[in-house]
């Protein structure tokens, strides 16, 4: 055990955490793995075969359950800290002030989303507040003023408070797209596609990215209907997801059920969106996930960050490989269509509630 309180990592780790007593499902397995080999972080650099090993690794584990935990990404650590230093001390500021960067509109996804008021008769909304931004650098590709530019085009809103939020959020930010563009060339080449196939549907992307922040929860939480983010797929390519600590809330359904996704300090959570499920004709399915309130993340709280690969809004998503049997059959789709309809949904509690 290590002072996570879970176990040590290893190369296969498997946690049951099943209620339903049935244990005649198979066993899910998600993968941690060292993308040193591939990524050039270890100090042997990056050969061709410890490439080829390292996709071939990290598409077994997405096949199996779509997700994977990866180290030797090469992230510095202490730009996690960082940004998770900066995102804290903005979410501690009053409500008020933090609303000042609040949803300029419904469908703008820009800046900052209060925890919801659950005082009603809701059906749970997602138990976080959240401050997102998108691309760092105009693109000028759809008039400005046009129902297009407003989803996938509007400018980033930066908080005054903290004044070092802004740097250090676009330094993560371009980490994050580094190694989300050699993760796809990886995926790529794990599912035998050209290694460079995905670079012309990320050349003018709208990657998101999302600072959480579960905050504590009064009273018992056992039993509550209201999860912390209720299940769901993500709806971009790879979602890169940092945890600072797990007091045991992500989970994922594979096999039947859910399982605990497993948490190693300094690791990143990669994980298959629906816009990946659709090209690759769901050989990497995009799998449900939750966040429940375990009990001691009920009295701490818990942060995530989130980077959600979201291709060019025009881009065709069909599928480059055979359809699996058994899948859907994954009619065409165009990129930003699909994940702003579902955006609408996941961060619009009234929309949600009429999904
Ligand atoms: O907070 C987490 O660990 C997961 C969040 C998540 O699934 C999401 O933002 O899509
Ligand atoms: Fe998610």
């Amino acid at each position: 055990m290590d002072d996570s309180g879970l176990p040590a990592p290893s190369a296969i780790f498997i946690e049951d955490r099943s209620t339903d007593g049935d244990t005649s499902a198979g066993v899910a397995t998600v993968t941690v793995l060292d993308v040193a080999a591939a990524i050039g972080t270890g100090s042997a650099g990056v050969s061709a075969a410890g490439e080829a090993a390292v996709a071939e690794r990290l598409v077994a584990s997405f096949r199996h359950t779509g997700f994977a935990v990866i180290t030797g990404h090469g992230v510095d650590l202490g730009l996690f800290e960082r940004f998770c230093a900066e995102s804290a001390a903005f979410f501690a500021l009053p409500l008020a002030e933090k609303l000042e960067v609040g949803f300029p509109a419904p469908e703008v996804i820009r800046g900052y989303e209060p925890v919801p008021d659950d005082s009603g008769p809701v059906r749970a909304p997602n138990m976080m507040e959240s401050l997102l931004i998108n691309q760092l650098e105009p693109v000028d590709d759809y008039p400005d003023g046009s129902a297009q530019a407003r989803l996938w085009r509007w400018p980033n809103l930066w908080p005054s408070r903290p004044a070092s939020l802004r740097g250090v959020w676009e330094d993560y930010y371009r980490a994050m797209t580094a190694l989300g563009d050699r993760l796809l060339e990886l995926v790529a080449l794990g599912v035998g596609l050209p290694k460079d196939w995905f670079a012309d549907k990320f050349d003018r992307h709208f990657n998101n990215l999302a600072a959480n922040h579960y905050p504590p929860r009064a009273g018992s939480v056992s039993g509550s209907p209201m999860l912390r983010n209720r299940p769901h797929t993500d709806h971009g390519a790879l979602t890169l997801l940092y945890r600072p600590s797990e007091p045991g809330g992500l989970e994922v359904f594979a096999e039947g059920r859910w399982w605990q996704v497993p948490f190693v300090p300094g690791s990143l959570v990669i994980n298959i969106g629906d816009m990946l499920e659709r090209w690759t004709g769901g050989l990497l399915p995009a799998t449900p996930h939750r966040v429940v309130n375990s009990a001691d993340g009920a009295a701490t709280g818990r942060s995530s960050v989130a980077y959600f690969q979201q291709p060019n809004p025009d881009a065709l998503v069909a599928p480059a490989l055979p359809v699996v049997a058994g899948r859907p059959d994954y009619s065409p789709v165009i990129a930003g269509e699909h994940i702003s309809r579902k955006e609408l949904g996941y961060h619009t509690v009234s929309a949600a509630l009429d999904a």
